[in-house]
């Protein structure tokens, strides 16, 4: 069932248009991101759901009601929209105690005291705070007071709450953390959370169905994390997503990359022979051995990072990015120095139209 509908909004500042005709569909209980490059309207759109601002033109619905219709002259006022909200810049306040800042939204509300009491209680323990609700904010660690942010979004009970990017000001470790803990709350209580971030590793660690933004505010596509990073629509996904690495290719009846070697790459090109290709893969789809089947290469730069090597191969004048699990680098023999030889052989390979350098071409 659909609790969020956004349709056929449009957004202007002056001159500058940030979202023209968008329209998106929230599930009930499912958590849905928002990612796209920074400044692309993701906080603009949320706001405008939540209310705190108001479209030029289209309507917003939550579970059916309709919330904003500026050409019906309907603006629900955001306290009246059912939503818990942390914005980034919605901080807690530093001068009330965590009980306080949680019971705020209650107090507003004028409920009973004992049932205040009961309601802000629960939350904080929802959040892994109880014991610290005399502290004040000064008193807390990042990541402790954005706990203290969701609580308080958390206490009227609503159906949906919106996220704008909650963990950005937390270190690696405790974003990671936090991630899991909003996750599972999510599950928990059934709520529907509207996740907004620029980082993709949290979209699809904690996201049921994600929509890609591009710069100019439009969604590019919307689907599971599975099918966002494994089916793109496009090569702006498709390198939104991660590295990405395109090579072009030239074609007669096989193809070839493009450069001044002959060796045909080892991966069935699309049917029909349009003039430009690119093949695009991610440097995890590469194989690289030192001798056997696939495409001879030199490694032009070795690099250790940890966890992972980094190989940047030269294969017909075409450079290549690629990776592999140091373990696995070490176990199989695959620790290469720079101006050793080489071969690779793809795991994926994507195929784009070069003149568009968009849709993906389906083999
Ligand atoms: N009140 C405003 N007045 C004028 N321009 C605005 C206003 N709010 C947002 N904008 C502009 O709208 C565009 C979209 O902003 P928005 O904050 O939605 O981006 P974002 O995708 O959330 O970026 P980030 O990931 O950096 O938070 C930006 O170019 C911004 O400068």
């Amino acid at each position: 069932m659909e609790i969020i509908r956004v349709e056929g909004i449009a957004k202007s500042y002056g001159k500058h248009q940030v979202h023209n005709d968008l329209t998106l569909s929230i599930k009930q209980g499912e958590c849905f991101t928002l990612l796209g490059p920074s400044g692309c309207g993701k906080t603009v759109l949320l706001r405008l759901i939540a209310g705190f601002e108001t479209p030029d033109a289209g309507k917003i619905f939550i579970d059916n009601t309709v919330v904003s219709d500026p050409a019906g002259g309907i603006t629900i006022s955001p306290d009246r929209r059912g939503l818990g909200v942390v914005f980034q810049d919605y901080a807690v306040w530093p001068h009330m105690t965590v009980f306080d800042n949680v019971g705020y939204p209650l107090k507003i509300a004028k409920v009973p005291k004992n049932e205040l009491k009961d309601r802000v209680m629960a939350s904080i323990e929802m959040v892994g705070m109880s014991g610290l609700e005399r502290r004040l904010p000064s008193e807390l660690s990042g990541g402790q007071q954005q706990r203290v942010a969701l609580a308080r979004a958390l206490v009227a009970n609503p159906s949906v709450m919106l996220l704008d990017e909650p963990l950005t000001n937390l270190d690696a470790n405790l974003r990671e953390e936090m991630r899991f803990e909003i996750k599972e709350l999510q599950r928990k209580l059934n709520i529907t959370v509207l996740y907004v971030t620029h980082d993709q590793e949290i979209a699809l660690a904690i996201s049921d169905r994600l929509a890609i933004m591009d710069e100019e505010g439009r969604i590019r596509q919307t689907g599971n994390p599975w099918e966002i990073f494994e089916r793109p629509a496009d090569s702006f996904v498709f390198s939104f997503m991660g590295i990405a690495n395109f090579i072009p290719v030239r074609r007669n009846g096989e193809a070839y990359l493009v450069g001044d070697g002959e060796q045909p790459i080892p991966w069935e090109a699309p049917k029909g022979d349009a003039l430009n290709w690119v093949a695009g893969f991610r440097p995890s789809d590469v194989q690289i051995a030192r001798q056997g089947t696939g495409l001879s290469g030199l490694v032009k730069r070795a690099n250790f990072l940890g966890a992972m090597m980094d190989y940047l191969i030269e294969v017909d004048g075409a450079q290549l990015r690629t990776s592999l699990e140091t373990h696995e680098a070490i176990a199989r023999g695959l620790m290469f120095k720079e101006g050793e030889d080489c071969v690779i052989s793809f795991r994926d390979l994507l195929w784009f139209n070069a003149d568009s350098l968009k849709e993906v071409v389906k083999q």
